[in-house]
């Protein structure tokens, strides 16, 4: 409300014209090309020498800002949500890096409006599907990302999904809350589930995360673990069997989506991997949405092909309110908070943090992706 009244009197004030910038506490406001005025904050008056960092977002880590701050001049948008497209393709410019997350489309427009000064984009992420990477290297710019940090916290996740999936915890949860738990009272097959035990775990992608959730899961007593994906990993042998896409789908009583979004994973579970599958087949995905052909899980769910899928990843993010996948009773979905952990978000942002300063600075990145 406050904020609201706050831009009304900046849009009607005399002093703003659309471009300029106005000082509020080094808080300067921008309008964009459709009239709208948003906010960032300078770290600096920005007459120095220091290299200029575009940060997408102001809830950063405190401890990953303080190494930023003490080095270069920021610019950091000031609100909670991803910034606008046409707000940053305004502001971006002139910059030296640029802190980005995954809701921020880096792409060719984006970088010709950054222009020849960016030398490097430190990517918030492991996934990096938001950006246009042979573009990034045309033009010679660095990028820097953030695995192992978060390969934890987003097994643990994902375990979390296929438990909540498997175990029916959202219907259990409703039926609590409605009143089907008091008509019903126990009952022999009330809200009976999939069992981990003696089952099969495909895992489709055995990077970081999916290894992550293998180890996790062997406490659940698996009897088999399959896995598929680009190559074969010989250190894996006497834990998993690498088998083909085909394989994994028919064989599988879980399947586990954990690979990176790229041009030959895009929906590459489509009508055809869930027509393969088993009817007690819990699908779950913690990888990316595009992964998969959403009508096609729909439909798989809702005429019970599979038993019931756990998503922390979907098209589009955010979900709308009223979209299908919230409304189908086997199916769970949560908003992509894989890595939503304090301590994996701190070690993220500090990784990001120290891939800008060693690109700039001309040391090796901590973990450089390009
Ligand atoms: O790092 C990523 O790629 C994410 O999806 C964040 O959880």
């Amino acid at each position: 409300m406050i904020r609201s009244k706050l831009i009304q009197f900046i849009s009607s004030s005399p002093f703003i014209s659309p471009t300029s910038f106005s000082t509020i506490n080094k808080t300067f406001l921008s309008s964009t090309s459709n009239g709208a005025i948003y906010s960032i904050r300078m770290s600096s008056s920005g007459s120095g020498t220091k290299p200029k960092v575009f940060v997408s977002r102001p809830d950063i880590p405190k401890a990953a800002m303080k190494l930023l701050e003490d080095k270069f001049q920021l610019t950091i948008w000031t609100e909670p949500r991803p910034v606008p497209r046409d707000f940053l393709l305004q502001n971006v410019g002139g910059s030296d890096a640029l802190y980005c997350l995954i809701t921020d489309k880096i792409d060719k427009e984006l970088l010709d409006a950054a222009g020849p000064n960016l030398k490097v984009i430190g990517t918030m992420s492991v996934g990096h599907d938001h950006i246009d990477m042979p573009e990034v290297k045309k033009r010679g710019i660095q990028v820097g990302f953030t695995p192992n940090v978060l390969t934890n916290a987003t097994a643990e996740t994902t375990l979390a999904v296929l438990l909540a999936a498997s175990r029916r915890m959202f219907e259990a949860r409703e039926e609590l809350l409605n009143g089907g738990w008091a008509k019903s009272a126990w009952g022999p097959e009330y809200l009976c589930g999939q069992e981990l035990t003696d089952s099969t775990v495909g895992i489709y992608g055995m990077g970081r995360i999916g290894q992550a959730v293998m180890k996790r899961l062997k406490a659940f007593d698996v009897a088999k673990f399959l896995y598929s994906g680009r190559s074969a990993k010989p250190e894996l042998k006497d834990e998993a069997n690498f088998v083909d896409f085909d394989t994994l789908c028919k064989e599988s009583d879980f399947v586990i989506v954990t690979c990176a979004l790229t041009p030959e994973t895009k929906e590459i579970f489509n009508e055809r991997a869930f027509s393969l599958m088993k009817p007690n087949c819990v699908f779950v995905n913690t990888s990316r949405g595009g992964t998969v052909d959403q009508e096609a899980l729909i439909k798989a769910l809702k005429t019970n092909q599979i038993f019931s899928a756990g998503l922390d990843v979907m098209t589009p993010e955010p979900l709308p309110l009223d979209h299908e996948l919230t409304k189908i009773r086997n199916c769970v979905v949560v908003p992509h908070i894989g890595s939503a952990t304090y301590k994996a978000r701190t070690d993220m942002a500090v990784t990001t943090a120290k891939n800008i300063i060693a690109a700039l600075e001309g040391t090796p990145m901590p973990a450089k992706l390009c």
